[in-house]
């Protein structure tokens, strides 16, 4: 069991900085928390800062994990993919980071297992330079699944995925933050998937945390209008599922 907390986070680029303060009580394992907010907010460099690929001021706080910064694995929105590498070979080289070359038949049991669970299977021995853009982020969330990280940042995991895609992948990331107790953070632009798949939701704007807790609590009317600027309402289907309606610019 893992848990993460944040206590004045921050980050710059050069002169500029572009994330101050945030704040966040533990986060706990097996849960889904998003991270929204508008365009050029502060959400790759949140989890950047996270994942300890850039410094600033603040402490993120990993509670006692056996694994130490590996703990952590950060999937960004842009992966440059290896075109001399087959799908199965660059999911392989994933989970070896790190560790030995030896590779136990449990371990590719596992990339099985995981290709199949994504669908892409079919598409093992395949070049990643031959792959769609929707195909090519299945492989990039084979590569960090396969990891089993304890905290997994995902940048926009979706967003190159067809409907059905989105909405088997983000079921599958909830089903194996559940069995595996992951932290999983996403940031994600599609706030009915954060109201669905997502038990927590911060919201980043201009670089500070604007908005924390449930997701219910936290995606409602007035922080549409006041961050995102739109007219809106998240109603209720008849199946129980809360959803967002827009009704035009404010
Ligand atoms: N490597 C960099 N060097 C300088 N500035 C950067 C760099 N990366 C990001 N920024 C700037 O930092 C700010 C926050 O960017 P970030 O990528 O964290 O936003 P975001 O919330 O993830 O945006 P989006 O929803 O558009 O992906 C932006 O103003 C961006 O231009």
């Amino acid at each position: 069991m893992v848990a993460l907390a944040l206590q004045g986070v921050g980050a710059s680029y050069g002169k500029t900085s572009v994330l101050a303060d945030v704040t966040l009580a533990e986060l706990r394992s097996g849960t889904v928390t998003a991270v929204i907010g508008p365009n050029a907010a502060g959400k790759s460099t949140l989890f950047k800062r996270i994942a300890g690929l850039i410094k600033g001021p603040g402490l993120v706080e990993l509670s006692d994990t056996a694994r130490g910064p590996q703990a952590i694995c950060y999937m960004p929105q842009d992966t440059g993919a290896n075109a001399v590498l087959t799908v199965y070979e660059s999911v392989l080289l994933s989970a070896k980071q790190g560790s030995s070359w030896r590779v136990s038949d449990a371990e590719l049991a596992q990339i099985d297992g995981l290709l199949k669970a994504l669908r892409i299977d079919n598409l093992a021995f395949r070049g990643l330079g031959e792959l769609s853009g929707g195909q090519r982020q299945l492989v990039s969330l084979a590569q960090a699944l396969v990891r089993r990280p304890e905290v997994l940042l995902m940048d926009e995991p979706t967003s190159a995925l067809d409907l059905h895609r989105q909405i088997e992948v983000l079921g599958l990331v909830g089903d194996l933050a559940k069995r595996d107790g992951m932290i999983v953070m996403i940031a994600i632009h599609e706030l009915n998937h954060a109201l669905r798949y997502c038990e927590n939701t911060i919201v980043i704007a201009h670089g500070k945390m604007a908005a924390s807790g449930a997701t219910a609590s936290v995606i409602t009317t007035e922080m549409l209008r006041n961050i995102y600027r739109i007219d809106a309402r998240v109603e209720t289907c008849s199946r129980g599922t809360p959803f967002v309606v827009v009704d035009g610019p404010v």
